[in-house]
């Protein structure tokens, strides 16, 4: 157990219905001041295989349940979920720090949402029927069995969430595995769950690191989908141990996803886009690292971008007034730093921050703008997962289509135009899962989610959950009577 930000937080494992400890444990240290907020079971191949065998046990019952069922218990979930917002709030804020504020208006509701949303989704889903010289087609959506969810910590509950809702909704039992850097939600969730009167052993929490319970859950012949939200190099050995097992896979992925700024946009809004960016100290997966900006108009645009960026709060992610806390380890900082410094030394110019915010200290990185990078260089196609962007101008709209397509992800892309007819000549040509114009992150889960090239493999959301998580069986039936 842990008491952080006031609320009590059980560290142990949550495994068929049960809080089982390990020998081992590891250090949660929160990002706002790097110090240890509790002490965390640290499971490996034997939790993973005890949360598997739960998991497995627990299939064919919660497969059984009417969808009628499912869907009231995930709305129990949700309500769950509204009455302890400021607690989840609270307490992600300790573990990950991102803005209480922001956990408060927009995240938390989010995690009910994704409960409410894929139950009322699951009691619609299509059962498409059609007829073949007389003989009947019923597809029906099956649930596949045990899924293995492993998620990043930028934005735990609610990517955990977006994963374990339509898992749950299909008729699938769960192994969640969080990110060591932020396990706390997960273990409310499970609190939350088991209120609600979720069957024992339906979702699973084993706590640990990737490379001891990770890749045991991975690995696991038992495991009938994994779904992974992380980074490329994690994606390609989950890859690999999904392989003997030729497991379902569902990977979404990193970016360096564009921001294209045409000279007939209203710059106001582009502008506006572009601060954007810097939302969760840079911590985003969809985040708009690249300004391209139409060269005429680039010295106007980057004017008013230093003035509304110079205005940003930086401070302690509990503070009301903070718009952008700190990064969320010190191993993470480093590498946010190793990329900004290397950029210095290709030549690229900071026109905004540009190292670590010595005024505050600890994990604190300053939002940085660069220019000047040259083609090619490390800052310009890496993902930096840090409050960096860089800026670079174009002259044409080919041109401007090529800058924003040359990278080796496909997340998302953003665009800022007043040209509804250029709108759709360019939006065509992105390469993306997600494509914005005049907008950033409005979301709706009836959508497709997921990443072209290296961003990853496969769609979420509405349907494309539902197709992930289920075993889709056709059966064609001949006619009765002759
Ligand atoms: N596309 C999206 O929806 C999306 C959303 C958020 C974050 N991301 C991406 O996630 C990355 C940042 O998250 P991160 O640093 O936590 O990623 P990460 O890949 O380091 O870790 C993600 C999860 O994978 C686990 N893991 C690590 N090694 C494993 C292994 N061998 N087997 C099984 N599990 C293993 C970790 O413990 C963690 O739970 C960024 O690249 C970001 O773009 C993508
Ligand atoms: O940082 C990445 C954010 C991803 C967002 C979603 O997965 C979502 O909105 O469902």
């Amino acid at each position: 157990m842990a008491e952080v930000a006031g609320v009590t937080v059980d560290t142990a494992h949550w495994i068929g219905g049960e809080r089982v400890g390990s020998a081992a444990a590891f250090t949660d240290v929160s990002p706002i001041d790097e110090q240890p907020i509790a002490e965390i079971a640290r499971g490996g191949a034997a939790e993973a295989e005890a949360a598997v065998t739960a998991a497995t046990r627990a299939f064919p019952a919660w497969a059984r349940t009417s969808r009628e069922e499912r869907a009231r218990l995930l709305h129990a979930i949700a309500d769950g979920v509204d009455k302890r917002v400021e607690e989840l709030a609270q307490v992600e804020t300790a573990d990950n720090g991102a803005l209480i504020r922001s956990h408060r208006r927009g995240v938390m509701p989010r995690v009910a949402h994704n409960f409410r949303f894929f139950a009322d989704w699951l009691l619609q889903l299509g059962h498409d029927d059609f007829e073949t010289r007389g003989h009947r087609n019923h597809v029906s959506w099956d649930p596949a069995g045990v899924c293995a969810l492993i998620t990043p910590w930028n934005a735990p509950l609610m990517l955990a969430t977006w994963k374990v809702a339509p898992a749950l909704a299909a008729g699938n039992t769960v192994v969640l595995k969080p990110a060591e850097w932020s396990p706390l939600t997960a273990s409310l969730l499970a609190d939350i769950a088991a209120e609600a009167g979720l069957p024992d052993g339906a979702l699973n929490v084993v706590q640990g690191f990737g490379a001891e319970a990770g890749a045991a859950l991975v690995a696991h012949p038992g495991v009938r989908r994994i779904s992974f939200t992380g980074s490329v190099p994690t994606a390609r050995t989950i890859a690999a141990a999904a392989a003997p097992n030729l497991t379902p896979l569902s990977l979404e992925l990193g970016g360096k996803s564009p921001l294209l700024v045409f000279a007939d946009a209203d710059l106001d809004l582009a502008v506006d886009l572009a601060v954007e960016q810097y939302d969760n100290a840079g911590q985003v997966c969809l985040a708009a690292t690249r300004l391209l900006v139409e060269a005429s108009v680039a010295g106007e645009f980057t004017e008013r971008f230093l003035a509304r960026a110079e205005r940003l709060v930086q401070g302690d992610p509990r503070d009301l007034s903070t718009d952008i806390g700190p990064q969320i380890h010190r191993r993470h900082f480093e590498r946010v730093d190793g990329l900004v410094r290397r950029a210095t030394k290709d030549g690229a110019r900071a026109l905004l921050g540009g190292g670590p915010n010595t005024d505050l200290g600890g994990l604190y990185y300053r939002p940085t703008l660069f220019t000047g990078a040259p083609a090619g260089s490390e800052i310009l196609s890496e993902e930096v997962f840090g409050p960096v962007l860089t800026l670079q101008t174009f002259d044409t709209e080919e041109q401007a289509v090529a800058m924003a397509n040359d990278t080796r992800f496909g997340l998302a892309a953003t665009l800022a135009t007043g040209d509804p007819e250029r709108a759709a000549r360019v939006t065509e040509r992105l390469v993306a899962g997600t494509v914005w114009v005049n907008c950033f992150f409005v979301r709706d889960l009836r959508a497709p989610f997921g990443g072209s090239r290296q961003s990853g493999v496969g769609r979420e959301g509405g349907d494309w959950s539902f197709d992930f998580y289920c075993d889709v069986k056709n059966t064609v039936m001949a006619p009765w009577e002759k």
